[in-house]
């Protein structure tokens, strides 16, 4: 089932314009949202949630109106925020079988299987007995995951899930997302380059509450083929290439001296720069500088 949404906008009571007519269509798949602190992307999280409402526009899952028509919305909702809250001090496996309660699911046995199975697909199954509040950030935010996949949710929303997560817990939680994108719409908010590279087919660049760039990660470095330059300088020559150039990233190596990445469409050959692959974070720094 297909989300859409059309022209939506929001300017908070405090004058700051969060959404800007915005329009996207997401199907199904992993789905992410990157953009920089502020960009709009929990506004636009929340508002698909229907926990605020847009000053104008629609959004509509399948034929569903989704501002209109809540309550049927809510039912095949996942929403995992961006900040939970406490945890009560419960093991998973109570914790899980008193919200399947609340979920309506009322079969022992039913809710039963269901808890298994969302402890298994979120790796928690070995940690059930443990006390949620007890749990590491990782565990905490896969708990959320299996929480939100009681009710066998059609569209999920995971607002900037990885943000404070360590290597080793980011990536166990990517995986548990990965699996979960094979057969839901999924929407991941990010500021981290890499977790869209790892796990998207599809991605938007939001800023300004505005969308900059819609399309696929591998589309959107074909597009900036040829166009990408590498050089390595001192610390001097790179504030000097900063005042001609438009330098997407710099990167201090071991030897103190830095890579500098620049967008432009001139050869820079004869300056000693060598043309380099795009990678993602080409792409999400041009969208931002050209915004
Ligand atoms: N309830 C609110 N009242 C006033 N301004 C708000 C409110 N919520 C968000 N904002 C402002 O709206 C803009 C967009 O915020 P939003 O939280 O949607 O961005 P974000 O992309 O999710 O950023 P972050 O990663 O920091 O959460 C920011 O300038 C923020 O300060």
């Amino acid at each position: 089932m297909k989300l859409v949404i059309k022209d939506l906008s929001k300017t908070y009571k405090n004058g700051v314009k969060a959404l800007d007519s915005l329009d996207l269509e997401i199907g199904v798949g992993m789905f992410g949202l990157l953009g920089p602190n502020g960009a709009g992307k929990s506004s636009l999280m929340r508002t698909i949630a229907t926990l605020q409402k847009p000053d104008s526009g629609s959004i509509y899952f399948g034929d569903v109106n989704v501002l209109e028509q809540q309550n049927d919305f809510r039912k095949v909702l996942g929403y995992l925020p961006q900040d939970f809250g406490v945890y009560p001090n419960m093991s998973a496996l109570d914790l899980l079988d008193y919200f399947a309660r609340l979920k309506g699911i009322a079969k022992n046995s039913e809710r039963k299987e269901i808890v298994k199975r969302v402890l298994d697909v979120t790796n928690l199954y070995a940690v059930r007995s443990k006390s949620v509040s007890g749990y590491s950030g990782g565990m905490k935010q896969r708990f959320g995951i299996a929480q939100l996949l009681l009710n066998n949710p059609k569209l999920i929303i995971v607002d900037e899930p990885t943000a404070g997560l360590d290597p080793a817990e980011r990536h166990r939680f990517l995986n548990v997302l990965r699996e979960i994108g094979t057969n839901h719409t999924v929407i991941f908010s990010t500021h981290i380059v890499d977790d869209v590279n790892e796990l998207c087919h599809e991605m938007a660049i939001l800023n300004g509450g505005k969308l900059l760039a819609r399309s696929t990660p591998k589309r959107a470095e074909e597009e900036l083929k040829g166009l990408i330059w590498n050089k390595e300088v001192s610390r001097e020559e790179a504030i000097e290439y900063n005042k001609e150039l438009s330098i997407l990233s710099s990167k201090y190596n071991q030897e103190n001296r830095i890579n500098i990445r620049v967008y432009s469409q001139d050869s820079l050959d004869t300056a000693g720069f060598v043309q380099v692959e795009p990678n993602l974070e080409d792409v999400y720094f041009v969208a931002l500088k050209n915004d």
